[in-house]
């Protein structure tokens, strides 16, 4: 199908400027944006009135565990080791790739329609998630996450996770790419992260992996190898391969260069983290040296929701805070972070930006609400005033998942039923 979107406020990323436009949309790309061209498909022509609406790219959630929607709210107010092993992990012991499916659905539905067009996932049953992908039309980087403290479940892992990988790389016309997630140093021992290097170089992809989110974690990769998360990580090789890493919250300005030099995709999780009580990442002191700063949500149970809009608010608030400073990381610099510098941390370079030839993933933000008025600057607009249901249309790989807040693809009364049954199952015991 081509979508003409007429007299929109047009976000230019690279530029950092707002241009009334119209945008041209052939097949999975974006053809044209300017004022006054021709366009030659009449017949079948989709044109969508663009006044009052802002196009931006389609925001990018860089880290999540999207099924861990089916757990949000069960158990709150606890640090994460806690929360992981007491809490969490039992959960999760009991949970069938049915559930893993429904609640993919469910934080898929919740990211759509708060702006999300490509998240990033690290969570296990990924043929369910990737189900879940292909059926609601956005766009994942999927991984199959890998404990390796038995040895016996690292192996299965990692042979479940090359299957994915061999299954699904470039499925959906190009809408899910793949990775190989370690889930973090503290639970992959080096010679596991060892066999996960050689994997991904031999496979090409990319490594997804949570680093440096506590202390506790620090304390514990310091008593068994004497040395801090990232620091240990280079030694192995790890950033020789493309590195997604979550969190970096405890990274001193050494490790901060060595991220940098390996353009190591920094994904900062603020919610996630004040939740958590993790601590705050030096995002300020990592855009400054040129690190690649993404944004994420992470899992719907520690945050507690998958909306990005909230999500760069709160990015921009707390560097705000930590480091008394208001003009820290401002409001062009936190939507750069959700969109085309989340791209990067990625490793995705078609899309993060509206500009010719790139895909057609593409969110249009009902502008018409009080909170858009008056219409002093649409950048500081958005990152301050925005929230995720102004979110009236959305367009991943040239084609409409959500208009005028109406999903074209998904059951939505279903999904909530079907993840609301599960999930009170599941913790329940
Ligand atoms: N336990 C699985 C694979 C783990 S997938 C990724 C894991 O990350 C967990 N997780 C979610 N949020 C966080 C976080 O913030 N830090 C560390 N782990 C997390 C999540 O609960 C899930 O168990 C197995 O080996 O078969
Ligand atoms: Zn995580």
């Amino acid at each position: 199908m081509t979508i003409l979107i007429k007299n929109a406020t047009v976000l230019d990323l690279n530029r950092f400027a707002a241009v009334e436009s119209d945008i041209l949309i052939e097949g999975d790309r974006i053809s044209k944006i300017g004022v006054d061209f021709e366009v030659k498909e009449k017949e079948n022509l989709k044109v969508i009135d663009g006044r009052n609406k802002v196009a931006l790219p389609g925001l990018i959630n860089g880290h999540t565990h999207v099924a861990m929607t089916l757990f949000r709210g069960a158990s709150d107010d606890l640090p994460l080791m806690d929360w992981l092993n007491n809490v969490i992990w039992p959960s999760e012991s009991r949970l069938t790739g049915e559930d893993v499916y429904w609640g993919s659905l469910l934080g898929i539905v919740e990211m759509i329609k708060s702006g999300t067009t490509t998240f990033c996932d690290m969570y296990f049953f990924m043929d369910e998630v990737a189900h879940a992908v292909e059926q609601s039309g956005i766009r994942a980087v999927l991984s199959r996450g890998m404990v390796a403290l038995d040895p016996a479940n690292g192996e299965k892992g990692l042979k479940e996770s090359v299957d994915f990988i061999k299954n699904w790389q470039g499925k959906a016309n190009g809408r899910i790419t793949t990775a190989l997630a370690p889930h973090a140093p503290y639970t992959c021992p080096p010679e596991f992260l060892r066999d996960v290097i050689v994997e991904a170089k031999r496979l090409n992809v990319p490594i997804n992996i949570h680093i440096s989110e506590t202390l506790d974690e620090i304390s514990i990769i310091k008593e068994r190898y004497g040395t801090t998360p990232v620091r240990h990580l280079e030694s192995l090789g790890l950033f020789e391969v493309k590195t997604i890493g979550a969190h970096l919250v405890h990274v001193d300005d050494e490790e901060i260069q060595i991220l940098k030099r390996y353009q190591v995709g920094a994904i900062h999780n603020p919610q996630s983290n004040m939740k958590l009580a993790s601590g705050i990442a030096p995002v300020v002191k990592m855009l400054e040296a040129g690190v690649l700063v993404g944004l994420g949500t992470d899992g719907a149970a520690s945050n507690n929701d998958l909306d990005m809009i909230e999500e760069l608010r709160a990015a921009s608030y707390l560097q705000k805070v930590s480091n008394m400073n208001p003009e820290a990381l401002n409001a062009k610099t936190s939507i750069a972070m959700a969109t085309s510098l989340g791209a990067r941390a990625l490793g995705l370079t078609e899309i993060g930006l509206l500009q010719e030839g790139y895909k057609a993933d593409i969110i249009l933000l009902n502008t018409n609400e009080t909170n858009f008025y008056p219409r002093h600057n649409i950048f500081n607009l958005i990152a301050y005033s925005a929230k995720g249901a102004d979110v009236d249309t959305v367009i991943v790989d040239g084609e409409i998942i959500m208009e005028k807040r109406q999903l074209t693809r998904l059951d939505e009364e279903k999904i909530k039923f079907e993840a609301n049954k599960r999930g009170l199952k599941l913790v329940a015991g």
